[in-house]
């Protein structure tokens, strides 16, 4: 990528979270975001991925309050004893606990998953939140992904695959299970190049987030199609949380972080209020049974046009089921 064509990315970023920023001061000022009130869900089980911090931890701790089990996957396992901790404290809920996984290595991954199905526990909700933004340097996966598409992408595809057996079971006609993956306004300006997925060529940091992003809106609508076609149980939707106030923005421009630092209880949404559409998508019965939806305040919207294209949906799909070691069942399952 040329100097130019880095420079493009990063403005189209800071565009679109601009827009998004403006969106939500007018709505502060116009009388703010109102708290959802969701139905309790004592029998459900949900996985919450990167649930020890900002957005994920709000999300876990919210479906844990509404009686659910909730296991917390995660990398850090000292954020990750204080976050249960506290969750159990907060909400009076002792069905809450870690797993250790770390999304940037399949073998962990896959770990995860076994270790899961060992506790014999159903599976109702599985939130894909855990992500990382605009990492300076090109940086690696364990398995040779860029950490953009590997982490925020390619580990959750791994893992809502491994698991879709556990959905697959615990959903039920009118209760059904649900995948609920977190993508990013910035999908909106996101360019998928599938000739070069990890950015080998050349490296923009804002690039490779809003492709990832973008990735996790296409594979959202292609396992929904998937589901739809075997008549599984199982709904799969993308929530946009917002511009939130997390550390997520570690990396960003110094100046961009004094803005937020000073100005960020303003402009940017509490991690609570940015985790209200990823429990929205998780738990409302207003979805019930409803899938392929890219959510935004908790109502649905239109993703970037190209996302509905079914041959780049199946293209991408292919392509992560060869990196990762999925076994492709597209043709099968839509030939019968
Ligand atoms: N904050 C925002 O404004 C914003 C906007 C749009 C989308 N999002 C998305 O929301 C999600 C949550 O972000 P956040 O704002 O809460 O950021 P955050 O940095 O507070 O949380 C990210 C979480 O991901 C986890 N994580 C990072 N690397 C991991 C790995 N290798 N394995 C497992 N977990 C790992 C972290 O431990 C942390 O819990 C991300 O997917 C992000 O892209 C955030």
């Amino acid at each position: 990528m040329s100097l130019l064509s880095a420079a493009r990315a990063a403005l189209r970023v800071y565009a679109a979270g601009a827009a998004v920023i403006v969106a939500q001061l007018l709505r502060r000022c116009l009388g703010g975001f109102v708290e959802p009130v969701f139905p309790p869900q004592p029998e459900r089980v949900a996985i919450v991925t990167g649930g020890t911090d900002g957005i994920g931890y709000a999300t876990a701790k919210r479906l844990a309050r509404l009686g659910m089990t909730v296991i917390i996957a995660g990398n850090n396992k000292v954020r990750a004893q204080e976050a249960v901790k506290k969750i159990k404290e907060e909400t009076l809920n002792d069905k809450v606990e870690f797993l250790y996984c770390n999304l940037a290595s399949m073998g962990s991954i896959q770990q995860f998953a076994q270790a899961f199905k060992k506790k014999k526990l159903p599976l109702h909700v599985l939130v894909n939140n855990a992500g990382v933004m605009m990492v300076p340097q090109r940086t690696m996966t364990v398995d040779g992904f860029e950490e953009h598409i590997g982490l925020n992408y390619l580990g959750h595809f791994l893992l809502t695959n491994l698991l879709l057996d556990a959905l697959k079971d615990s959903g039920r006609p009118g209760c059904t299970a649900r995948v609920v993956t977190v993508s990013s306004a910035t999908h909106y300006v996101g360019e998928l190049d599938l000739d070069d997925l990890h950015s080998s060529s050349s490296y923009s940091p804002h690039a490779a987030y809003a492709q990832s992003k973008l990735a996790l809106v296409l594979f959202s609508y292609h396992l929904q199609a998937l589901l739809d076609a075997q008549g599984c149980p199982v709904t799969a939707n993308v929530v946009d949380p917002g511009v939130v106030n997390t550390d997520l923005y570690r990396h960003v421009f110094w100046g961009t972080r004094l803005v937020k630092k000073i100005f960020g209880w303003w402009f940017f949404k509490t991690p609570d209020e940015g985790a209200w559409t990823s429990v929205y998508a998780a738990v409302t019965p207003e979805l019930e049974g409803v899938g392929g939806r890219y959510l935004y305040n908790e109502k649905e919207t239109k993703s970037l046009e190209v996302t509905y294209d079914l041959k780049l949906q199946r293209q991408l799909w292919a392509r992560s089921c060869s990196m990762t070691g999925v076994l492709d069942v597209t043709q099968e399952v839509f030939s019968r």
